[in-house]
């Protein structure tokens, strides 16, 4: 029996922990919705009715028919991961997960834009560079950048968009989309949630979206949005309908009965862009 560092494994065992490694392929599965998403596969089946084979997609999508098995691949990669279910004749239909993607013109919106986000080559690259990043200083290279964002783009996420203008507006319409999505369930889905709530500060809010369809939901709640000045003076609306605070939350969160937190994750942070 084949042993590590004393422990002893079955062949059996080391046949299944060998695919456990295939998580190395993990990427072909996002990089399968992303081109999903790029070419509008869900809005195209949904133009269809409800149902497409990979013909029919590829007459919507405008594709070559040179391109089919490589579509088929994909949808075959997506259908096997529920964003689409492939029926037994051969036709795709939406599943939940790819209904969201669908673009129909709702208040709610697609989530097509924030699933881009989190495959977008600016924020998929310093993931590629982490081990680098992790070993820059031991071996001799460059240890001054503080992430593995910072040092792939020579500054961190705020700098990046603060230089980059079409960046930033795709930054800032995935968390927009994202934001319609969750606050639509949120309040129309839980309105139990905010009873008994005078006062709500969003905390990172940026524009401020998701305290805005608190406000106008709710208007007895006082809503306040709190992010870095360069973000509040760049974003703050004057209509009155919410209150902004140029701060560091690190320092100071205005005081209110309830504190909403969205995409404020230290942990993608840590990844990406802060220390
Ligand atoms: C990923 S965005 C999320 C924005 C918004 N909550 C949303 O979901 O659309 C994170 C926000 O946190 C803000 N932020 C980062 N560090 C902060 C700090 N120390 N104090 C206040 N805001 C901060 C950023 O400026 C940015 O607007």
């Amino acid at each position: 029996m084949p042993q590590c560092n004393g422990t002893r494994f079955s062949r059996s065992e080391l046949l299944q922990a060998s695919v456990e490694l295939r998580h190395a392929l993990g990427y072909v599965k996002s990089m399968a919705l992303r081109c999903a998403v790029k070419l509008g596969v869900a809005d195209a089946i949904h133009r269809r009715g409800g149902s497409a084979s990979l013909e029919d997609l590829l007459a919507e999508l405008s594709l070559d028919a040179s391109r089919l098995p490589c579509l088929r691949g994909v949808m075959r990669a997506l259908a096997a991961s529920g964003v689409f279910a492939e029926g037994s004749d051969g036709e795709y239909r939406l599943t939940a997960a790819s209904s969201l993607l669908v673009d129909d013109g709702s208040s709610r919106g697609s989530l097509a834009p924030a699933t881009l986000l989190f495959v977008a080559p600016p924020f998929v690259t310093p993931m590629l560079n982490l081990a680098e990043w992790l070993l820059a200083g031991a071996d001799g290279s460059d240890s001054t950048a503080t992430t593995a964002f910072e040092m792939t783009h020579g500054g961190d996420l705020w700098d990046v968009l603060g230089r980059d203008a079409v960046l930033s507006d795709f930054f800032n319409d995935a968390l927009a989309s994202d934001t319609r999505f969750v606050m639509d369930i949120a309040i129309r889905g839980s309105a139990q949630v905010f009873e008994g709530i005078a006062s709500l500060v969003d905390v990172g809010g940026a524009t401020g979206a998701a305290a805005r369809a608190v406000a106008a939901a709710f208007r007895s709640i006082k809503c306040t949005v709190l992010d870095l000045p360069q973000v509040i003076d760049a974003v703050a609306p004057v209509d009155g309908l919410v209150d902004y605070v140029a701060g560091d939350m690190m320092e100071f969160v205005p005081p209110a009965d309830a504190v909403l937190l969205k995409v404020i994750s230290k942990t993608v942070y840590l990844l990406l862009a802060f220390k």
